[in-house]
């Protein structure tokens, strides 16, 4: 049995790892007395007696508790939005490419992915990197996350408040905290312009991608590359290739994958052959948070990476 502690086991994202981990034949989770959990000298005892521990605390407590874990010289998963460009941290997306998996296996600090870029730079990296999208092109990304993905204050709002809003697009100060991630793992050679929403629904996310399409490349192509590069993995498939020819269209929404670990990706081609649309559809609680938590603390440890990942 190899033994993980969750620090910030109660919050949104460390519920959902705790719970997923509970059904994981090779770990057990050792757990902080709730009236100890900012205990600095509890914090440390526990962090050395795990074989990992996954952070799930605001940014601020997060850096705290890796300059714990680097005195002690222990194993992070920090599912914070601190690490993911930091020198030293492997990022922890695992269908990253061929490389990824070896980097997160014998990483003493792994960065978990935030929500929104995993879906984003699934799509677009293996095609950037193919040359089927320009690498210095002008990327608009668009995206809507249930109110889940802003933690328990969020929720809060949502589920107390009666006024809630059905609707509300944000970041418009064009300066979102996955910026720096989205550029750097998507292989885009500049800052995109990132525009996420957020609904009235708890969990589930769609991140989608309007592009222009080069001379000479085609929607089709796209699609078949993406469903290339991710044949073989367990959580990404790829949804048929779609021309949608007239309004009787099926919406695209972000429902119906709650709890799981799982990945749709679609490309939908104009019928003109000019324009696509690159969308993925996850669960920001699940491959965007704690599922992928879970299939990396699986990958440190040296397990199948599927165990326990689906709730
Ligand atoms: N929600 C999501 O979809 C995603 C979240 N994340 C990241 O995961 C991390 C956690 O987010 P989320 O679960 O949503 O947040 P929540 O606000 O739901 O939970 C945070 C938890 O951390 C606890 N906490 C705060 N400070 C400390 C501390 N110093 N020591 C121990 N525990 C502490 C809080 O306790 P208390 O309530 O008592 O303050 C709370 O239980 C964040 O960094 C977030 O960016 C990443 C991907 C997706
Ligand atoms: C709806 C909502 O508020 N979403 C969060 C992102 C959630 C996520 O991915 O978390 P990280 O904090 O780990 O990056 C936001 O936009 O800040």
């Amino acid at each position: 049995m190899k033994k993980v502690f969750i620090d910030g086991e109660s919050g949104t994202t460390g519920l959902q790892v705790r719970e997923r981990l509970i059904n994981h034949p090779n770990i057990e989770i050792i757990s902080i007395d709730p009236a100890k959990k900012r205990d600095e000298a509890e914090k440390r005892r526990l962090m050395k007696e795990a074989d990992v521990t996954v952070l799930c605390l605001p940014d601020d407590a997060a850096k705290e508790s890796v300059k714990l874990a680097k005195e002690e010289g222990c194993r992070i998963l920090d599912a914070s939005s601190v690490h993911r460009v930091a020198e030293g941290w492997s990022y922890g997306l695992a269908e990253l490419d061929v490389t990824q998996r070896d980097k997160i296996a014998n990483a003493q600090f792994v960065s978990n992915p935030g929500c929104y870029p995993t879906g984003v730079i699934l799509l677009l990296k293996p095609l950037i990197e193919a040359g089927l999208l320009p690498a210095n092109g002008d990327y608009a990304i668009n995206a809507i996350s249930g109110y889940s993905g802003g933690g328990n204050a969020l929720i809060d709002r949502y589920e107390k408040e009666p006024n809630a809003p059905i609707f509300g697009v944000y970041g418009l100060n064009f300066a979102h905290k996955h910026l720096p991630e989205l550029e750097k793992w998507s292989g885009m050679a500049k800052k995109p312009i990132f525009i996420p929403s957020v609904g009235n629904f708890r969990q589930g996310m769609l991140t989608f991608v309007p592009v222009e399409l080069g001379e000479g490349v085609s929607a089709q192509q796209l699609h078949a590359k993406l469903a290339e590069v991710y044949g073989k993995e367990a959580f990404i498939s790829v949804n048929d290739y779609n021309v949608i020819a007239d309004d009787a269209a099926p919406f695209l929404t972000p429902h119906d994958i709650d709890n799981s670990n799982r990945v749709e990706l679609s490309v939908f081609g104009s019928a003109d052959g000019q324009s696509c649309l690159l969308a993925a559809k996850f669960d920001n609680l699940g491959k965007g948070a704690s599922g992928a938590a879970v299939q990396n603390l699986n990958i440190m440890l040296g397990f199948d990476e599927k165990l326990a990942v689906e709730l």
